[in-house]
């Protein structure tokens, strides 16, 4: 449960006096989520999300995000909009830390992931890179190489008490990425996070996208490799060839992909598995006391990083 900040009922009526928003029903801590601290919250007016954002959030990248959610939501993508102050202000303080109100999206993350789920999140992964793309608002990706090589130097002296020799993979892994990384496909804004959790479907369609709090300008491709490893994997561990067609399929339906960016493919899927399984080995090695919240895997993360250096070209993921 992602609660790392406590709301005192004074605290929350003093933040709710600067927004049109009625008063305070109900405040319920949300169970899911790893980042930061989400509350539903019930006014009189009806429901809504209150974030507080922690550790890993730079305050200075909140106007990117805000600003993001609020541009995607204006161009036809379902995603939560930030309700402004009677200042028109987006942005505030609760408990001393940067706090905003969203929307609140109908609809439930799937349980059990179909092809159909993937084929429908590929299509919206790529009507976002569309909606994104007259953005104003640059964010470089603080989770491309030199962030990969700063948790992974945090990490060294103890990655072996999660898996033998996994301080060594990770050096010789990203020295394959530095020299292996593709620059020249084609940009712009991605999500960055796109798991299941933060998809939620109603009526047999995609209905919200939420926490955008990773997003950033990035290669667009990239942002399908990281749904690759985040939906088309079952539990047991083995890749489902035919979820990534799906995936893949949705997402060219919306977006033609070019002859580079399917080759790439399998080295920023390589990536990503990295990624995440260095944001995992970091959490699962400084883990918060007290606050309630269960650190994700980061072993499942490797053994994606292990196929994806197997796979000998795009033909493995069913293209
Ligand atoms: N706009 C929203 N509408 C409905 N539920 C939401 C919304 N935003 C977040 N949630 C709920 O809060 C949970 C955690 O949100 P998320 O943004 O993923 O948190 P974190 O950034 O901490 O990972 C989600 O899984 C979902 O259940
Ligand atoms: N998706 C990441 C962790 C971030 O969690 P989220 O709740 O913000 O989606 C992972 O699985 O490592």
């Amino acid at each position: 449960m992602a609660v790392y900040t406590p709301v005192e009922r004074s605290a929350l009526d003093a933040f709710l006096a600067a927004y049109d928003v009625g008063t305070a029903i109900d405040l319920v801590p949300i169970q899911e989520g790893v980042e930061n601290s989400n509350y539903q919250l019930v006014t009189t007016f009806g429901r809504f999300i209150l974030t507080i954002y922690e550790k890993r959030v730079d305050p200075s990248d909140l106007p990117f995000f805000l600003g993001l959610m609020l541009h995607l939501a204006e161009h036809g993508l379902p995603c939560p909009l930030p309700v402004r102050g009677a200042d028109g202000t987006m942005l505030r303080e609760l408990g001393g830390k940067p706090a905003a109100i969203v929307t609140f999206l109908d609809g439930r993350s799937a349980r059990r992931l179909t092809s159909q789920h993937c084929r429908m999140v590929g299509a919206a992964l790529a009507s976002m890179h569309l909606a994104g793309q007259g953005f104003s608002i640059r964010r470089a990706n603080a989770l491309a190489l030199p962030g990969w090589r700063e948790l992974a130097t945090r990490c060294a002296a103890r990655a072996d008490e999660v898996a033998p020799g996994l301080a060594a993979e990770i050096e010789s892994e990203i020295s394959i990425m530095a020299e292996s990384w593709p620059h020249d496909l084609p940009a712009g804004v991605i999500h960055a996070d796109l798991f299941p959790d933060n998809v939620f479907f109603a009526g047999g369609r995609v209905s919200g996208l939420i926490d955008f709090y990773f997003a950033c300008d990035d290669l667009l491709a990239y942002d399908l490799a990281i749904c690759l490893n985040a939906w088309c994997f079952e539990l047991d561990g083995a890749f489902n060839i035919t979820k990534a067609r799906a995936l893949v399929e949705g997402y060219r339906a919306n977006r033609p992909l070019n002859d580079a960016e399917l080759g790439a493919l399998p080295i920023l899927a390589r990536g990503s598995a990295l990624r995440f399984m260095l944001t995992r080995l970091y959490d699962w090695l400084n883990q918060v006391e007290g606050a309630l919240v269960k650190p994700k895997d980061p072993l499942e993360y490797l053994k994606k990083l292990r196929f994806h250096r197997g796979v000998q070209g795009v033909t493995a993921y069913g293209l």
